[in-house]
């Protein structure tokens, strides 16, 4: 039997279940399910993943060779985006100016750095000038300074023009239209130099603990693994890498901080975090439509006013007419029938948006999701051995739909107190892994933490009267003339996956068929994204129980995992004997954006690594 626990829904859960409880009628009173899995369920089942099968369990595992070779170094960081890349270089540049030998490793699960990003991106460049004062000399790839910034409202036909006023979040004025893949990539060659030692195509699959509950590092993920679970001839064990201390800068909803987040109980005087989804595809269009530095930016249509959201259309100076584009969705959503992926098609045909699609030739496509909790939702950022930084724990400042420069200044501050403190001679640590709690005094102290406390009000405010334009309301009063110093914190609605409302409450979405030249099905898309996975290894979204997707999603919501999945990875098709539904999950789609984690109603998936360099390949995403 396989016991899941109620608390984290996983069944290696470290949760003690009294023996007498273990009674099949006792079960469910406690909140526990339990699972007969042999090994013949264990082959024909959706999820046969060893997190959720453990392999101890398993005779086809019986003699494998299960050690790992181990690695030491000083400073370990998990996740090579914006925040992850700030930190290594600031911990390099800081041991390379007191002349002092530090080892810092990063582990990225894209097989090349940049990889798995996807951004809008118009980037603050704050950050980067602390960072490197001198990124133009460095050739840091910044070609497209903002040279107009437009807003607007869609009704179904028009755009109304709203003025951009300086002093709004949403002002672009000295920031680059960037493609941060090649930001990103650019931030890994300056880190190799500094002599960062990258390596990508390695998964960090599991958090290591010391015995005094400290963390030790991390695991790379497992590579040789049937699809049925059981191991190839050419399984390879992971391998362990232990650090004094190790940053984890996974970006939003990082598998690993969720298990942080347990094990330390970070969340505990916190707001749930909240999320988005954010679809985006990159144009080659015709030149006389392009106007590189434009920036716009839309609300309204096709979302109605309950719904969170909007979308970006960027015009890059990158040598060729590019421009990109993409719809955010709010993931606090109530129908179940809505698909971001089609709404974000359907805005394409908007009059003040198709013409310049029009003749056009679309070269990639991708999705991820983003923070929207903002300030308020911001957990405990330190724990014994360990650090979170970036997205993973949300510094995103939503109103801006701006990320980057906060994960790269979270990463610079986390670099620069775990420097000091290594440095720091006289310095006792209590516990294995050490502990830096003074990088969330330096936080609180720093810009991020005034930037995002003065917009903390603006999401929330979506929720009170008139939706996404009371939010515009609010901002203009509270924000613009106030500067957000209002002296109460409006709380947000609770986590997005609980915002479902039952299918028979809500009316079916009619979306229009794709045109094939301005939109398009989702399956052509995700060719655009360049994804791939290795077809014969167990399916990396893990199913806590099999039958729900069918008894309950499927039932209560119509399976709304089909239409939030912006990448077709989950299908209801009929039994063979026609005798009712069956989820068929198409893992090798998958565009690691992490929604499926975030908006499964019932939260029965938990998203893990796939083997190491899986995923999309995007190009400057
Ligand atoms: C649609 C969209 C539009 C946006 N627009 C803007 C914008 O215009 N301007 C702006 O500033 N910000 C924007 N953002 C936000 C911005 O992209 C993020 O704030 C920023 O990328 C966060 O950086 P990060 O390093 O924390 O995380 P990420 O950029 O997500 O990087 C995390 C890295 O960690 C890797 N990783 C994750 N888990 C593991 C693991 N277990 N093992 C190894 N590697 C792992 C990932 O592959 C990835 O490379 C946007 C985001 C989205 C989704
Ligand atoms: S399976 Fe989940 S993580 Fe993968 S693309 Fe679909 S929603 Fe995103």
């Amino acid at each position: 039997w396989n016991i899941i626990c109620p608390e984290s829904r996983t069944p290696d859960c470290k949760v003690s279940v009294r023996r007498s409880h273990l009674r099949k009628e006792s079960l469910p009173s406690l909140g526990y399910t339990r699972r007969w899995i042999s090994s013949s369920s264990v082959n024909s089942s959706l999820t046969t993943h060893y997190t959720v099968h453990p392999r101890e369990k398993d005779s086809r595992w019986e003699g494998v060779n299960m050690e790992r070779f181990t690695d030491e170094t000083d400073v370990l960081i998990v996740g090579g985006g914006p925040a992850g890349l700030s930190a290594a270089i600031r911990l390099k540049q800081l041991a390379n100016e007191h002349d002092q030998e530090l080892r810092v490793c990063l582990v990225e699960k894209a097989s090349q750095i940049g990889g798995h990003i996807l951004s809008g991106a118009c980037l603050e460049p704050k950050a980067l000038n602390e960072l490197f004062p001198d990124w133009k000399e460095r050739g840091a790839p910044l070609h497209t300074l903002v040279k107009e910034d437009v807003f607007g409202i869609l009704t179904k036909k028009y755009r109304i023009p709203v003025p951009m006023l300086p002093g709004l979040p949403m002002n672009n004025h000295g920031n680059y239209i960037v493609r941060l893949g090649h930001f990103v990539r650019w931030l890994g060659e300056q880190a190799e130099q500094l002599g960062v030692e990258l390596y990508s195509g390695y998964a960090a699959s599991e958090v290591l603990f010391h015995k005094d509950g400290s963390v030790k590092g991390i695991a790379t993920n497992d590579v040789g693994i049937h699809k049925d679970g059981s191991p190839k001839n050419t399984f390879e064990r992971g391998m362990e890498l232990h650090a004094k201390v190790t940053l984890f800068g996974e970006g939003c909803h990082g598998h690993l901080a969720k298990q942080l987040y347990r094990q330390f109980n970070l969340r505990e005087k916190c707001e749930t975090q909240t999320y988005a989804i954010g679809l985006k595809e990159l144009w080659i269009i015709d030149e006389q439509k392009w106007k590189p530095g434009r920036v716009e930016h839309t609300v309204g249509w096709p979302l109605d006013r309950q719904t969170y959201g909007g979308s970006f259309l960027y015009h890059l100076n990158e040598g060729e007419p590019l421009v990109a584009l993409g719809f955010v969705v709010g993931l606090d959503y109530a129908n179940p029938f809505l698909s971001p992926f089609r709404e974000f098609q359907r805005w394409k045909h908007h009059p003040s948006v198709a013409p310049t699609l029009e003749g056009a030739n679309r070269i990639s496509y991708g999705a991820r999701a983003l923070n929207e909790g903002g300030y308020q939702s911001i957990p405990k950022l330190s724990f014994p051995g360990g650090l979170l930084i970036g997205c993973s724990p949300g510094f995103m400042n939503v109103p801006k739909i701006k990320g980057t420069h906060t994960a790269m200044k979270s990463g610079m501050l986390a670099a620069e107190t775990i420097f000091k403190k290594l440095k720091d001679g006289n310095h006792k640590p209590v516990t294995k892994g050490l502990h830096v709690p003074e990088y969330e005094v330096e936080l609180r102290n720093s810009w991020i933490w005034k930037e995002l406390y003065s917009v903390r009000n603006i999401r929330p405010s979506c929720h009170v009267l008139f939706g996404v334009y009371g939010g515009m309301i609010y901002t203009g009063i509270f924000y613009w003339i106030f500067r957000g110093m209002e002296p109460w914190t409006l709380k947000h609605k609770g986590a997005d996956h609980s915002q479902l409302k039952p299918a028979k409450d809500c009316t079916p979405i009619e979306y229009p068929k794709p045109d094939g030249k301005i939109s398009f099905d989702l399956l052509s898309s995700v060719a655009l994204s360049g994804t791939n996975h290795e077809h014969d290894q167990p399916a990396h979204l893990t199913l806590m129980d099999d039958n729900i997707p069918v008894s309950r999603n499927l039932a209560e919501f119509d399976g709304p995992e089909q239409r939030f999945c912006p990448a077709g990875v989950y299908e209801f098709i009929p039994l063979e004997d026609d005798s009712g539904m069956k989820l068929q999950i198409n893992a090798q789609n998958c565009v690691h954006c992490k929604t499926c984690d975030i908006k499964d109603p019932s939260q029965n998936i938990n998203w893990v690594v796939p083997e190491g360099g899986g995923g999309p390949a995007y190009n400057g995403m």
